[in-house]
């Protein structure tokens, strides 16, 4: 894919500071992750030119639109930048059509001239019955279709999209979904779509993005990053335990960073010594009332501190050396008559478990609580298994991450803002 553009700098808002290095390319769809405050719009605002940067440059389709050192900062209007948002942001007084329409308007165009352009996006996005009809006059999923229409007519290099179906009911969010990927995938420049939702991440976006406290702590592909999680963010996003730890490959073992041992499967690198981080699949975990003999290489006594059902299946919270997060069939839990509290063992075989260089980018932030697991487990749930169904091979079984690590040097200090070109907030 060729490249359309670049950020390579400092954003920043108020004391927040973002640092990005990031090249756009042509028909790549970039879904953009993190937690709340991670610097998602941020960086959005920031290619639209709503927010300059403090230093670096944007550069989009051979144009330099954002260099602080330079003085140049070409305005969000003068940006080949479509937007999308999860509040719509129609014009009220203008028509369906006419909204779609409204960059070649802004571009000088007739009335006529801009009707002319909307027309085929008002075809593509289904919109023809309500082509006379006011913002008003719209539900929540019809008026994301104009928005998304209004953006993809204007022909931009670069598309940015946040949130765009957060705001819809769960139906609407399906059909717009399938909707926008068609689209996305059809559009030639490059796209840029936040989002807190796994799902869309998966189905639409060819490279992931993952921002944690204004750095990038992880960029490639979905599978990649479902295969490798870095953070206990992304391993929850992507459903798995994940520890951090120092390989042995003299007893291929892992001694983990918050204590207890994982006998480790690796794959081609040569990991003695290093800093790895393993990942295991809470279904991949088995409950013993008793300490298991035989065949799991790794196992270790753990204290049950939650049940959940989750569908099909209950996911116990579990503290030990290491904690985990486990999946069972409710069959299994009966059999067994586990309840919060009880002792038991668990157990992995070392194929399950799988270590990979650490090769962290960021500082990371602290791993949740035990006690905290329940619920963050039941929110994380229900994405997991929407991003199963999406895509069978990521988000199976979505689960509470666990990574210990020690702390990192914290990023530079940011540099002042210059005064003319402060963020207009
Ligand atoms: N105008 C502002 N002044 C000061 N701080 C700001 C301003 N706008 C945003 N911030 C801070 O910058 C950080 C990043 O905000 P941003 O909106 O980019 O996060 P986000 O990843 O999009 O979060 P969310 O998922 O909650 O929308 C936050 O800590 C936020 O409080």
């Amino acid at each position: 894919m060729s490249e359309v553009g670049s950020l390579r700098g400092v954003a920043g808002a108020g004391s927040f500071r973002l640092e990005i290095d990031l090249t756009l390319r042509a028909g790549e769809v970039v879904a953009v992750l993190g937690p709340n405050g991670a610097g998602k719009s941020t960086l959005l605002r920031t290619l639209a030119g709503l927010n300059p940067l403090r230093s670096g440059q944007v550069r989009l389709g051979g144009t330099l639109l954002d260099d602080a050192e330079a003085d140049v900062l070409v305005p969000p209007e003068r940006r080949e930048v479509g937007l999308v948002f999860q509040s719509y942001r129609l014009f009220p007084h203008l028509s369906v059509t006419d909204n779609v329409g409204f960059s070649w308007r802004a571009r000088g165009a007739s009335k006529a001239q801009a009707r002319e352009r909307a027309a085929p996006w008002v075809r593509r996005l289904a919109l023809e019955e309500l082509a006379d009809r006011k913002p008003r006059q719209l539900s929540g999923g019809q008026s994301q279709r104009v928005a998304i229409a209004r953006a993809l007519a204007s022909e931009p290099q670069l598309l940015l999209l946040d949130e765009p179906l957060a705001a819809l009911d769960p139906r609407s969010r399906t059909e717009i979904r399938s909707s926008l990927r068609q689209h996305l995938a059809e559009f030639p420049g490059a796209v840029l779509m936040v989002t807190h939702d796994p799902v869309d991440a998966m189905v639409m976006a060819d490279r992931l993005l993952v921002i944690e406290q204004g750095r990038v702590v992880q960029d490639g592909s979905p599978v990649e990053v479902a295969r490798r999680p870095r953070t206990a963010y992304v391993a929850r996003l992507v459903g798995l335990n994940l520890y951090a730890g120092q390989h042995d490959s003299h007893t291929g073992s892992v001694a983990l960073e918050g204590g207890g041992r994982l006998v480790a499967t690796t794959e081609d690198e040569p990991l003695h010594g290093e800093h790895v981080l393993v990942t295991l699949r809470p279904a991949a975990i088995g409950v013993h009332r008793e300490r298991p003999s035989g065949s799991p290489r790794n196992s270790w006594p753990a204290r049950v501190e939650g049940l959940e059902q989750l569908g099909d299946r209950v996911r116990l919270a579990t503290s030990g050396e290491p904690p985990a997060v486990v999946d069972l069939t409710p069959d299994a839990v009966a059999e067994l008559g586990l309840q919060v509290g009880d002792s038991v063992w668990l157990a992995a075989k070392a194929t399950e478990v799988l270590a990979y260089p650490d090769t962290a980018q960021a500082d990371q932030p602290p791993p949740p609580a035990v006690s905290e697991w329940p619920a963050a487990l039941s929110r994380a749930a229900g994405h997991a298994r929407a991003a199963g169904d999406a895509r069978g091979d990521l988000g199976a079984g979505l689960t509470l991450g666990h990574v210990v690590r020690h702390p990192r040097p914290g990023p530079r200090d940011a540099p002042p803002a210059t005064g003319a070109r402060g963020a207009p907030e």
